[in-house]
């Protein structure tokens, strides 16, 4: 079998003065594929993600068995290490692109970001692969839009550049925490289809976190379930609407429709769970 991109053993995370731990024990394996993690509201899936990228606040206490990209043992990294990681060979693209994009820097800087840090490229060589990637993305006239700034975007555009940003160093694994929920739905089952496209297009793995069980098919292979910071259920994304596990099934029940899109998961009642 071919090695895994990502491997999760045993992560557990929590917070002083927290009653509970955030995460407890969370393992998964992920290969060139998509999963998505769905769960309440507080159920651990961003601080899972954001685990994985070492971006938890310095509070917060991370244990692991194991955590490896690839064959890189991601528990021994220093900072200069995850700098070297971070973007180019794992992504993180957020809910807001109003927050994730910095206002002051043009889009083709941002987007050359991390080529300008990791790479040994030329500027114009940088130019031609942001361009390149703009393309990718869908965004229209790239050549116009590099020398534009995060306010003149559309949060659909703002988003693009985000993805854009996150694949142009080709990384192996692209967590995409919430990345369409700030978005209506139109334009984030577009940004979610761009995602899924690229996965595909460049053999990267997909972890998407998401509360939208209805559409959890259309971007996702696998589903891990979690609840109170732990992994419940795993099943495949077709089999969602069939789930066996009772508290899978409550999830499914309380998805959000068409009508509330955009909203967070209801609490289930504590009797739907095992
Ligand atoms: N910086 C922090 N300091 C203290 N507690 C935190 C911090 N970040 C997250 N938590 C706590 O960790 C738990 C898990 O939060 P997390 O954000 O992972 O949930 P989630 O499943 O992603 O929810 P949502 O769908 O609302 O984003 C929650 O109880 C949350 O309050």
């Amino acid at each position: 079998m071919a090695e895994p991109v990502l491997t999760l053993r045993d992560l557990a995370v929590s917070f002083p003065g927290a009653a509970a731990p955030a995460v407890r024990s969370v393992s998964l394996t992920l290969g060139r594929e998509r999963l998505a993690i769905v769960g309440e509201s507080g159920s651990g899936k961003s601080v899972t993600a954001r685990a994985l990228m070492n971006l938890l606040p310095p509070t917060a206490r991370v244990s692991a068995g194991e955590m490896r990209l690839g064959s890189t043992d991601l528990l021994k990294l220093d900072g200069r290490g995850w700098r070297s990681v971070r973007g180019a060979r794992m992504g993180l693209v957020l809910q807001d692109p109003k927050f994730s994009l910095n206002p002051a820097l043009t889009v083709g800087n941002q987007v050359g970001e991390t080529l300008l840090l990791h790479g040994k490229l030329s500027r114009s060589e940088r130019r031609e692969r942001v361009l390149a990637a703009l393309g990718d993305v869908g965004l229209p006239e790239p050549g116009r839009l590099y020398d534009s700034h995060p306010a003149e975007l559309s949060g659909g555009m703002g988003q693009r550049v985000m993805i854009a940003a996150m694949i142009v160093a080709e990384p192996e694994l692209l967590i995409a925490d919430e990345a369409t929920s700030a978005l209506d739905r139109e334009v984030g089952d577009q940004v979610l289809g761009l995602l899924t496209r690229m996965a595909e297009e460049r053999g990267m793995a997909l972890l998407t976190i998401s509360h939208d069980l209805a559409g959890v098919d259309r971007f996702a292979d696998r589903v891990v379930v979690m609840r109170n910071g732990a992994i419940v259920d795993e099943l495949a994304a077709s089999a969602i609407s069939r789930a066996a596990h009772p508290y899978t099934r409550g999830l499914w029940e309380a998805r959000p429709s068409a009508a509330t899109h955009g909203r967070r998961l209801p609490v289930v009642a504590a009797d739907a769970a095992s």
